[in-house]
């Protein structure tokens, strides 16, 4: 799928660390990431409520003035946090649509990816219950599941037109579905796991739903 054709809805591009011509903005960016990456740990093992800017601060051994330079409330930590969430997919998506795979696998290994990321990613992890915790968080936060279901609506679309679709299927009632089947198993996988299982507890709900879903 061309670049530019990508339904990729997913907006907040990566906090870059690549050195550039300043070395002031390099180490300000590397800074960044690293109170965001401490901001993470902490949200993921405590929840938004529970976690100070002072835990951060004391976490990258920073004043709190320090990390106020680069993030002015708690609430704007959560926010980067939960953008940089999102900001993970695109790269996915690039890399499992140079694989060449037809738009109904492409669908299948993204989900397989995402179901690495919540595994392994702490941002990841962190933005998923910063989501759940949206209530307690006064701030804009992206709207959930929104970017996914919109992704592999446009992905099963094109599955529908090249015939992989199961005839009379919505592609976008799949596409909810698809979403709510992968929140569950991520959210059960993480309360009864840790989600150390979360990657074959998403095989063998994508195996039905797949089977269900294509011709
Ligand atoms: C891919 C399923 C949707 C995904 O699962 C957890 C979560 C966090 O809110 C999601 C999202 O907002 O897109």
């Amino acid at each position: 799928m061309p670049e530019s054709d990508q339904a990729t809805p997913f907006r907040v591009r990566p906090i870059s660390t690549r050195r550039g011509p300043d070395p002031k903005q390099d180490r300000a960016a590397r800074t960044k990431l690293l109170v965001l990456t401490a901001a993470a740990e902490l949200f993921a093992a405590q929840g938004f409520r529970h976690t100070s800017v002072k835990d951060v601060a004391e976490r990258v051994e920073m004043t709190k003035g320090a990390v106020y330079f680069h993030y002015p409330t708690k609430e704007a930590l959560a926010v980067a946090v939960v953008e940089q969430h999102y900001a993970r997919w695109p790269a996915l998506l690039a890399q499992v649509t140079a694989e060449g795979h037809g738009p109904l696998e492409t669908a299948a290994r993204l989900l397989e990816g995402a179901a690495a990321a919540f595994r392994d990613d702490i941002v990841v992890q962190a933005g998923a219950r910063l989501q759940i915790e949206r209530p307690q968080i006064d701030a804009e936060l992206p709207t959930p599941y929104v970017d996914w279901t919109q992704l592999l609506a446009t992905l099963l679309v094109r599955a529908e037109a090249a015939g992989e679709l199961r005839a009379g299927l919505s592609p976008q009632a799949a596409a909810r579905s698809l979403v709510a089947a992968f929140f569950g198993t991520q959210h059960i996988s993480d309360v009864l796991h840790e989600r150390a299982d979360i990657a074959e507890r998403w095989a063998e709900t994508a195996e039905l739903l797949f089977l269900a879903i294509r011709t």
